[in-house]
């Protein structure tokens, strides 16, 4: 999913800061012993200037490794967002709120991989290999307490990454619930004046009432005062998530305090069992490197705890992209249709649609009507492509294979319309339609008083009413110029004066192309080539199977 290179500098700026970090407490540690026994005529600008060198390497690679680090970190974000993208292509995606929750929050927390712990668990581990080395190979007093806090480290660092894998999977859990239930509530926010609106009116109804009629009246009220509460759903809340976000927290600082624990004790250990470290001192300074080192480790050595928790979200985010619910489309060439569509015992999977026999015209206009549910959108969207369908679908006798057809479009009932200019909702993909058949387009559609092409509409724009937004979606399927149009309602919401513009536009379409509209009206200008009724009051029952005569 991501093709971007490995953040080798990030690393390597990460390293250098750490090195120069330990470096500088090392030196120091040794001068300040050194300092105190220091024979006349050392030389203390040496190591003043080492240490100074050191300290400004640190400040330096350490901001150079967030610039790079922050760089290649939005380079990525953008890389996973556009496989996350291609992955969704010629899919139909069943969970938009968790779709959006996994490209905002999931690819980050992959994009952040190289600067939130490949870096820092690299840097310490780098550190800590060095230290147990050159402590051992020049024999350093308590290098073997170096060895042993290194494996305490390492066994810190497992235990709690294994529980930050736990943690992370119950995040993602209760992150994918909280987004569910906000969106939910967020939907039924026009309905919510209900149940304050209920409750009141009831209140009113029960002041009024309450001089005149018997108490059975406020047991009506608290009826419908229960229902009113339910419709605005009270499980909406973060509490899990968050409780989950300082679960990581709490577990990482836990094994920090364990950690910083195990680095006194050793040091305390050092300090007890060798007395003679004091007058080792006098004459080897470097005997106070390793307790130095051992009491700083929290600081150079804790920022593993954090990473390692950052690892695990890095795997949950990764599994929660893979796992994406989508279902694939596939998609088909394009045909060339010479004599007729045909549908035989077509029906769409999972839907309360029957079984429909019929035959479309190459080119005219067909309008499938029918009572409210009897299954006219789905029937378009079957045919189309988008929905999965049982029985046939054939073009000049030729069976298609399940899949969207490329060069058709179907014009949903309630269309989206993107946050941008009309132009850009009428060419979303940018296939640099000339801007003139746009403006003649949207003249014919009655769309021209106060909208032009350059009108910001949608969020944060010029809102378009219901009947706007269908021609809207009408001129931008028009203007891809499909094989074969599949208007879902396209009359909803539109005057007779309207309805005559789209009518035109519609039949004009219809002389070479074939265009299949779902409607409940007709309008008489509309020249209408043949009907297809999907009606319950038409179904017969053949072979025990609810057919539609058609
Ligand atoms: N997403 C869905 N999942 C499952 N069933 C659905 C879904 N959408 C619609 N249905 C059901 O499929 C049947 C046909 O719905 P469809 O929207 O195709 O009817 P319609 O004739 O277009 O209705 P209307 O004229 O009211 O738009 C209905 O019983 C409906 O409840």
């Amino acid at each position: 999913m991501n093709s971007t290179k490995p953040a080798y500098l990030t690393l390597l700026l990460a390293l250098a800061h750490g090195v120069a970090g330990i470096s500088i407490l090392v030196i120091s540690s040794w001068f300040i012993a050194v300092s105190a026994i220091a024979p006349v005529g050392f030389n203390y600008v040496i190591p003043a200037v080492v240490i100074r060198a050191l300290a400004l390497l640190r400040i330096a690679s350490g901001y150079a490794s967030m610039w790079v680090g922050h760089n290649d970190l939005l380079a990525r974000i953008a890389n996973i967002r556009l496989g996350v993208f291609s992955q969704l292509e010629n899919s139909q995606i069943n969970e938009k709120a968790l779709t959006t929750e996994a490209l905002a929050h999931h690819t980050e927390e992959l994009a952040s991989r190289w600067i939130a712990w490949i870096a820092p668990l690299s840097s310490i581990m780098f550190i800590f290999t060095s230290l147990c080395f050159i402590a051992t190979w020049f024999d350093f007093p308590g290098a073997g307490l170096l060895i042993v806090l290194f494996a305490a480290w390492s066994i810190a660092v497992t235990l709690q990454g294994l529980r930050a894998l736990r943690i992370a999977k119950r995040a993602t859990c209760a992150n994918a619930e909280f987004r569910q239930s906000s969106n939910n509530f967020l939907n039924s926010s026009a309905i919510w004046h209900l149940n304050r609106g209920l409750v009141g009116q009831c209140e009113d109804n029960a002041t009024q009432q309450h001089n005149s009629h018997s108490a059975s009246n406020a047991s009506t009220l608290d009826v419908k005062e229960i229902k009113a509460s339910n419709i605005v759903g009270k499980n909406v809340s973060a509490k899990a998530v968050w409780q989950e976000k300082i679960a990581q927290k709490n577990t990482a600082s836990r094994t920090a305090w364990w950690f910083q624990g195990i680095a006194f004790l050793l040091v305390v250990l050092m300090i007890s069992g060798a007395l003679s470290i004091a007058q080792t001192l006098l004459f080897a300074p470097i005997a106070i490197v390793v307790p130095m080192v051992l009491l700083a480790a929290p600081d150079w050595a804790g920022n593993a705890f954090s990473s390692i928790s950052k690892f695990a979200q890095y795997k949950q985010s990764a599994k929660a992209l893979r796992q994406m619910k989508t279902t694939p489309i596939k998609m088909l060439c394009e045909r060339e249709i010479n004599t007729a569509i045909t549908l035989t015992d077509f029906s769409i999977k999972g839907r309360r649609t029957n079984k429909v026999n019929t035959s479309m015209p190459a080119k005219g206009v067909v309008c499938v009507s029918g009572a409210s549910g009897c299954g006219k959108s789905s029937l378009l969207q079957g045919l189309a492509g988008l929905l999965p369908a049982n029985g046939k679908r054939e073009i000049d006798g030729v069976n298609i294979p399940p899949g969207l057809v490329s060069n058709w479009r179907y014009v949903e009932q309630e269309p989206i319309i993107l946050s941008g200019t009309l132009a850009l909702n009428l060419d979303p993909a940018g296939q640099e339609i000339p801007h003139n058949q746009m403006t003649t387009l949207v003249q014919e559609l009655g769309l021209d008083k106060g909208l032009l092409l350059s009108t910001w509409v949608g969020k944060a724009g010029r809102p378009l009413s219901g009947g706007e937004k269908k021609r809207v979606a009408l001129a931008r399927a028009i203007l891809a110029k499909p094989r074969v149009l599949l208007v879902d309602e396209p009359f909803e919401g539109l005057d007779i004066h309207t309805q005559q513009r789209v009518c035109d536009v519609l039949n004009r379409y219809a002389t070479d192309k074939l265009v299949i509209i779902a409607s409940h009206v007709t309008p008489k200008a509309l020249v209408v080539q043949k009907n297809v009724q999907l009606d319950e009051a038409s179904v017969v029952t053949v072979n025990g199977e609810h057919r539609a005569t058609l």
